[in-house]
């Protein structure tokens, strides 16, 4: 009989992409994959190649006031009970979550069944529901060496990486080659799966103080929030630059593999794409994170020399634009971090988790 592995996602693009990387892997390995999710998830879950998709309630106690507390407890109770219910119709050889609330109840329902039970945690600092889960699963798999954890963590933590789309593995085979002297220079701007307010006026006032050599040679992918999606496109057109403007593109691997550099926030998901494809960046660690110190995330990476992490609060439209600067006429200097990027990349990392995933599932059960 055909195994089931069910992967619990939710949220941002952050915890459901991996999680369809892993469930790319174990197709191809023959099992049967569900995703349970929650509403918000569904956005992010179109290309998942998932047998069955389980919406499943979850809710987290973001406010003080107690009837809110009480509407997030019931739903959350709710999600639980569905799940015990969904976990004794499955049976799943494993069930893996991703990070996030979304996740929890879930997962407890599988703890609860009595169910094998890993969770990937994509972040170099943990998640406040993978650290809630972590003493209650068997395995642990990390995108990012967890430096912080404590021992009982670390001695059931394997370091996977975090897996990446076929498209990412697709734009990884095509070298980098830097712009020269007054060839088109591509720069591509993202803000995590959701966009970036901060980039929608820092780039256009970045663009304003280049020189108009270097201005006439760009050619802008640029992801921008809805409500700054139109003065993010009327910018561009004012200063004469080509530029591509919408909340999100289905084809970012594509891409990142067509950019000279790349500006962005240092979600897991975008540092570990950016160094599987091997490209330059400047990035941006998202200031207000709950559970992330995205900063943490790309210090390996900078540590290598394949990036600049610019904090947000100390970077001026002038530094912004030096630091595009040096990228598009500094060839040499290019070609350097996109080597460096690629050698801290882990391209084989949903192989490796999907191996985690079979030794848990046990001999007797393979599919
Ligand atoms: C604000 C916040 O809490 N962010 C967290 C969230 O980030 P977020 O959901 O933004 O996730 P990541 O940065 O990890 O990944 C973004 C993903 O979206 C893709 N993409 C982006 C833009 C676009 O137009 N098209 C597209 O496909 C990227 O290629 C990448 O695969 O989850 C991450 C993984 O747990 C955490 O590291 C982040 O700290």
């Amino acid at each position: 009989m055909t195994q089931t592995i069910l992967l619990c996602a939710g949220g941002t693009g952050g915890h459901l992409f991996p999680a369809e990387a892993l469930a790319h892997e174990l197709k191809s390995r023959g099992y049967a994959v569900h995703l349970a999710t929650d509403e918000r998830g569904g956005r992010y879950a179109g290309a998942f190649p998932a047998d069955e998709v389980h919406v499943v309630p979850s809710a987290t106690f973001g406010s003080k006031n107690p009837v809110a507390i009480l509407k997030a407890g019931l739903k959350l109770w709710r999600g639980y009970r569905g799940a015990i219910a969904l976990m004794k119709r499955l049976r799943p050889a494993v069930v893996i979550g991703f990070g996030g609330y979304p996740t929890v109840p879930p997962m407890m329902a599988a703890v609860q069944v009595g169910l094998p039970t890993m969770i990937h945690e994509q972040n170099a600092v943990m998640g406040r529901a993978n650290k809630f889960l972590a003493p209650r699963v068997r395995a642990i798999a990390a995108g990012i060496p967890q430096d912080h954890a404590d021992a009982a963590i670390k001695a059931k933590m394997t370091v996977t990486g975090n897996p990446v789309r076929p498209p990412v593995l697709e734009a990884a085979s095509i070298p980098y080659a830097a712009s020269q002297d007054d060839e088109p220079f591509r720069l591509v701007v993202f803000g995590g799966s959701q966009g970036a307010q901060f980039f929608s006026k820092a780039l256009p006032a970045a663009i304003a103080l280049m020189s108009p050599a270097l201005r006439a040679r760009l050619r802008v992918t640029q992801q921008a929030r809805p409500e700054d999606e139109a003065d993010v496109r009327t910018a561009y057109a004012a200063a004469g630059i080509p530029a591509e403007v919408s909340p999100f593109f289905s084809d970012m691997a594509a891409r990142i593999g067509a950019a000279h550099l790349v500006v962005s926030r240092s979600g897991a998901s975008t540092v570990s794409e950016i160094c599987v494809i091997g490209r330059p960046s400047v990035l941006v660690p998202y200031p207000h994170a709950l559970d992330h110190d995205q900063a943490a995330n790309a210090a390996r990476l900078e540590g290598e020399g394949g990036t600049v992490v610019a904090p947000q609060r100390e970077l001026p439209a002038s530094r912004l634009a030096e630091l595009i600067r040096r990228v598009a006429e500094e060839p040499t200097y290019a070609e350097g971090m996109a080597k460096a990027a690629k050698s801290v990349g882990i391209p084989d990392a949903a192989r490796l988790l999907a191996d985690l995933v079979a030794s848990i599932a046990g001999p007797g059960n393979r599919p």
